[in-house]
């Protein structure tokens, strides 16, 4: 048993903006992204990135637009002062991009931070301290007092290193560390000590950044805080308000939206929320969710596969098979009736001249991501005929008719549950063709056909093998397979009656072929289906038959 959670746990405080405007928002328009990949992101690595794969993630993130990147804690780890270092004198900066820095509020680190950005012409160094009350009583043993002091000796320091560049200004982030367990009187009060003692202005904003270091609300309750801050906050036009939040409860995508909604500026994450503990929040999520409501995101994910094995590759954590956009099986339908309509929906959409995308059950196309629509749907015994008639047409360019449809499925599901997992495209074909390209006792050799008098009467002449002997019969009907059908009731006493008819073509130009399939019944029989390929159209009908007549 749990210990009684009342006697343990206490319910996080809260705090009501005067009007709460958030639940009325749309997000029309994406926030400033930053990421933090290389610093948030790698320090809660088991092997923290070395210079090739910051490397690596660094051109990954240029790559996909970011025009703001965290790069390292300069001041705490020679691996990502050198990188830093790498980054400004190799030129790998572009114009448009901002490098990110975090330091503590300490003398030595601030000092050590403004040494490593040397000739960087634009940057953010990113200040903070914690201001909780518990972080204050435990960790650090100050007063509110105390707290306001550490952070502003910081900024005093940043400001002298910054005026004395001579590349620039450098922009001032600040975070009041732990926000989320933070009073959030407190946490505008020491905001405002900073923006007043940096020197914040409308045209020289500073960022104040306001993490959910750790997650320890519903979304809704950290989106009252930042409406509640950012309307009582002095000089709110001197403040870019960023977010930060992190995963803890595992609602931190949903917390960076309504933070959005609640007037938040910016969002820093990562790429798939890798991050300390449950991790950062996930910004490709972000990004997409904006992308599937019609807003252009501003981050290119259109090859969400190369971004993803970046992704894995520095941080050498897998990303999940259900990850939201990326996973290996969000574009797979499994069972019956989500296949069958993906597949009206892919039918419906080649027919309509509409770019809307709506097909059910996938919320974006997969297209849109570098993902194909080859993986959507996969066959198990959870599957129905739509999904196994779409992998059929979709792999083996077989269009196989409704009442067969009906038939097979009840066959694959068979073949599903005794395999006991899923089966695989070539599978599929092979259990389709055992079972309706049927050989046995009639082998259809070839066959003739010439006009009878003016009419539209054909007489045909067809050679078997019954039971290895050659045989020849001779009808005539109103076309070839009617003929056939004759032939096969005067000579060999077979009475076929033809009950479902249809056929296409397969793939264009010469190398095009025919299939058939035909449902027929014999005397008092019950009906079977039979199938075949072939090069030419009346080929493929009369095995059709035959393969019929050999199931019988
Ligand atoms: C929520 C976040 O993600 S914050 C970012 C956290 N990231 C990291 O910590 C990764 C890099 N950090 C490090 O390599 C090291 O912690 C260093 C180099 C920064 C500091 O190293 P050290 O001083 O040797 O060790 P340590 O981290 O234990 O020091 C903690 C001290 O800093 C103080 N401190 C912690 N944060 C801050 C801060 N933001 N501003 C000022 N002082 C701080 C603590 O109160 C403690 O003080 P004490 O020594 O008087 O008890
Ligand atoms: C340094 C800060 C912004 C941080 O990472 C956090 O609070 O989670
Ligand atoms: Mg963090």
């Amino acid at each position: 048993m749990m210990p009684a959670a009342q006697n343990k746990y206490k319910a996080y405080a809260t705090v009501r903006p005067a009007t709460r405007t958030w639940p009325d928002g749309r997000i029309d328009h994406p926030p400033m992204w930053c990421s933090v990949d290389l610093r948030d992101g790698n320090q809660a690595l088991i092997d923290p990135m070395g210079t090739d794969l910051k490397m690596r993630m660094w051109t990954t993130l240029v790559d996909m637009g970011f025009k703001e990147i965290e790069v390292g804690f300069p001041s705490a780890s020679q691996t990502d002062f050198d990188f830093i270092r790498t980054l400004i004198e190799g030129g790998h900066i572009p114009d448009e991009v901002t490098i990110q820095v975090l330091v503590q509020s300490r003398e030595e680190l601030i000092r050590r931070t403004f040494e490593a950005l040397a000739g960087a012409k634009r940057c953010i160094v990113h200040l903070y301290n914690s201001t909780s009350e518990a972080q204050r009583r435990i960790v650090f043993g100050i007063d509110r007092k105390g707290c306001v002091d550490l952070a502003l000796s910081g900024v005093a320091l940043i400001r002298d290193l910054s005026a004395a560049r001579p590349e620039g200004e450098v922009t001032l982030q600040y975070s009041p560390e732990s926000f989320t367990g933070t009073e959030p009187d407190f946490a505008v009060e020491i905001v405002e000590a900073v923006a007043e003692a940096w020197g914040a202005s409308p045209t020289r904003r500073m960022i104040c950044n306001l993490p959910a270091t750790v997650e320890m609300s519903t979304p809704n309750l950290y989106a009252d805080v930042i409406e509640w801050f950012c309307t009582t906050v002095k000089n709110r036009a001197s403040l870019i308000v960023s977010v930060h939040p992190h995963n803890d409860r595992g609602t931190g995508v949903a917390a960076a939206e309504l933070a959005v909604m609640a007037g938040a500026d910016r969002v820093e994450g990562t790429l798939f929320g890798n991050g300390e503990r449950t991790g950062n929040v996930d910004v490709v999520t972000l990004a997409l969710n904006l992308y599937t409501q019609g807003v252009d995101p501003g981050l290119d994910l259109s090859d969400i596969d190369t971004v993803r094995r970046a992704a894995e590759h520095c941080t050498g954590l897998p990303v999940h098979p259900r990850h939201p956009y990326a996973g290996d099986l969000v574009y797979t339908a499994f069972s019956g009736s989500h296949q069958d309509a993906i597949k009206k929906g892919f039918a419906a959409r080649k027919s309509a001249n509409d770019p809307t995308w709506e097909v059910p059950y996938l919320p974006i196309d997969p297209a849109d991501v570098g993902r194909s629509y080859e993986a959507v749907i996969r066959i198990n015994s959870q599957s129905g005929k739509g999904g196994i008639a779409a992998v059929l047409e979709r792999d083996h360019g077989l269009e196989i008719p409704r009442p067969l449809q009906v038939e097979f499925a009840r066959i694959v599901q068979e073949l599903a549950d005794q395999k006991g997992r899923e089966l695989e495209s070539s599978e599929i074909m092979t259990a389709f063709a055992d079972t309706y390209f049927r050989g046995g006792t009639l082998e259809l050799v070839d066959y003739s056909t010439v006009p009878v008098g003016k009419g539209v009467q054909r007489a045909l002449t067809a050679s078997l093998l019954r039971d290895g002997k050659d045989v020849v019969i001779q009808g005539v009907g109103s076309g070839p397979l009617d003929a056939f059908v004759h032939a096969l009731g005067k000579d060999l006493g077979i009475h076929v009656k033809v009950r479902d008819y249809h056929e296409h073509a397969i793939g264009g130009g010469s190398e095009a072929q025919a299939a058939c399939y035909v449902q027929i019944a014999v005397g008092g029989n019950a009906p079977t289906h039979g199938a075949a390929v072939d090069a030419g159209i009346t080929m493929a009908s009369l095995k059709a038959v035959i393969s019929a007549l050999n199931r019988g």
